[in-house]
């Protein structure tokens, strides 16, 4: 569901060829693909509740949630009625062999975030049993799109100091604000107005009428995005490729020589996290690989190797950028053969999705939109290696 505004009736101020421009717009905009909540009756029925139950006073708990099922006879109703039905492009909500197609980095979150939300499950059942005798009953699936709605729809909230709470994460729910979509280019501002009482949203930059208004939800990727909200955006430019794997796969060396180069990553604080942006390749990973490069690093008591090894640091405190000048070729040599594969990986990726007619339709686009910026970001990281040969061979 959507948020817009009001369109005016009335005419532009700016001249024929704007009004035109604008009008050839709203024509697309105010078109049937336009979700239009303002004439909702559910959000009729919505805003109607929200003045008589006097926001931001509404407290909307997990058993309230559970209500999902007395309708109308619940006391929050009106809301739920505007909640989503189903979260079904959300990763974890997706069959086991759906979760195939995911970048591995991704698989791993998903798996993390089933196993956070199975012990909230079990903790939750266990409050209701022992703590309230209630005869309250939770299954998982209710209980999991409860949790997807907060999920997706919380903010951060501090409570105020004199609130004795031990509570690490602190969460809220504001109806309204949380029919607000995400945008990374959207510039606003909110928080909690402790003299108003009210969250408040500020844009810093204007809207046209009937536009939809966007909230940034934070610099997230679309990985972060997809397990989180469901979602993934089209040429976001906090995008990345992690090469945590590829990193690790060091077949051609020596255990012992390994070890060292792994201890030696972990005592600077550069092991893993070895990201490529389309613009940028990490400062981690170009680290880590100057390390892996490194030669010899045997015997790590020698003074060859100790030399090595702080000519090493010192691409890290910034005193000097490169090892040497073989070993930066070695780097980035590396880095665009590592591209190349992952791109053939990204095709291979995006045949199966293609030819695999089970994957409904929302989670579809939304893994062909992941695999193809992957292959943009390789690409463009790609050409980048090649650009800079040209300039180091000028
Ligand atoms: C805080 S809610 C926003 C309101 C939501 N659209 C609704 O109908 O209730 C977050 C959810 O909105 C959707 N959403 C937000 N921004 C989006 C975007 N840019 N593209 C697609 N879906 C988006 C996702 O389903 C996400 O889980």
């Amino acid at each position: 569901m959507c948020c817009t505004l009001k369109s005016s009736t009335r005419k532009s101020r700016l001249g024929r060829t704007f009004r035109k421009r604008l009008n050839r717009q709203n024509r697309f905009d105010s078109g049937k693909n336009l979700p239009s909540v303002i004439k909702d009756i559910e959000w009729i029925i919505f805003r109607d509740w929200l003045k008589q139950t006097g926001f931001p006073k509404t407290k909307l708990t997990l058993a309230e949630f559970n209500e999902r099922h007395k309708n109308t006879k619940s006391s929050v109703y009106p809301y739920i009625q505007m909640l989503p039905k189903n979260f079904d492009t959300v990763p974890i909500c997706l069959d086991l062999e759906l979760l195939e197609f995911l970048p591995n980095n991704l698989k791993e979150d998903v798996k993390s975030q089933k196993l956070k939300f199975e012990k909230d499950f079990r903790s939750v059942c266990r409050f209701l049993k022992k703590q309230l005798n209630s005869d309250i009953n939770i299954t998982y699936n209710e209980f999991l799109w409860s949790w997807l709605c907060v999920n997706t729809r919380c903010i951060y909230f501090e409570p105020f100091k004199s609130i004795n709470c031990d509570v690490r994460e602190n969460i809220a729910i504001a109806p309204m604000l949380d029919f607000l979509n995400h945008n990374f280019d959207a510039k606003t501002k909110g928080e909690f107005n402790r003299v108003t009482q009210c969250y408040e949203i500020t844009t810093l930059t204007p809207w046209k009428k009937g536009q939809q208004v966007f909230i940034n939800y934070g610099p997230h990727d679309n990985f972060k995005l997809l397990l989180d909200y469901g979602f993934t955006i089209p040429n976001n430019p906090f995008n990345y490729i992690l090469l945590d794997d590829e990193f690790f796969k060091f077949n051609e060396e020596v255990e012992n020589v390994i070890s060292k180069k792994l201890n030696l990553l972990m005592k600077n604080g550069f092991y893993g996290d070895y990201a490529l942006h389309a613009s940028q390749i990490s400062f981690r990973l170009l680290t880590a690989l100057r390390l892996r490069f490194l030669r010899p690093i045997n015997d790590i008591s020698s003074q060859e190797t100790q030399h090595l090894i702080t000519k090493w640091q010192n691409t890290i405190s910034g005193k000097y950028e490169i090892v040497s000048y073989e070993n930066e070729i070695e780097v980035y040599e590396w880095i665009d053969s590592v591209c190349k594969e992952l791109i053939k990986k990204c095709d291979l990726m995006l045949e199966k999705v293609n030819n695999t007619n089970s994957i409904p339709s929302g989670s579809l686009e939304n893994l062909k939109l992941l695999w193809n910026e992957s292959k943009n970001i390789l690409t463009s990281v790609i050409i980048l290696i090649q650009d800079s040969k040209k300039y180091v061979t000028l």
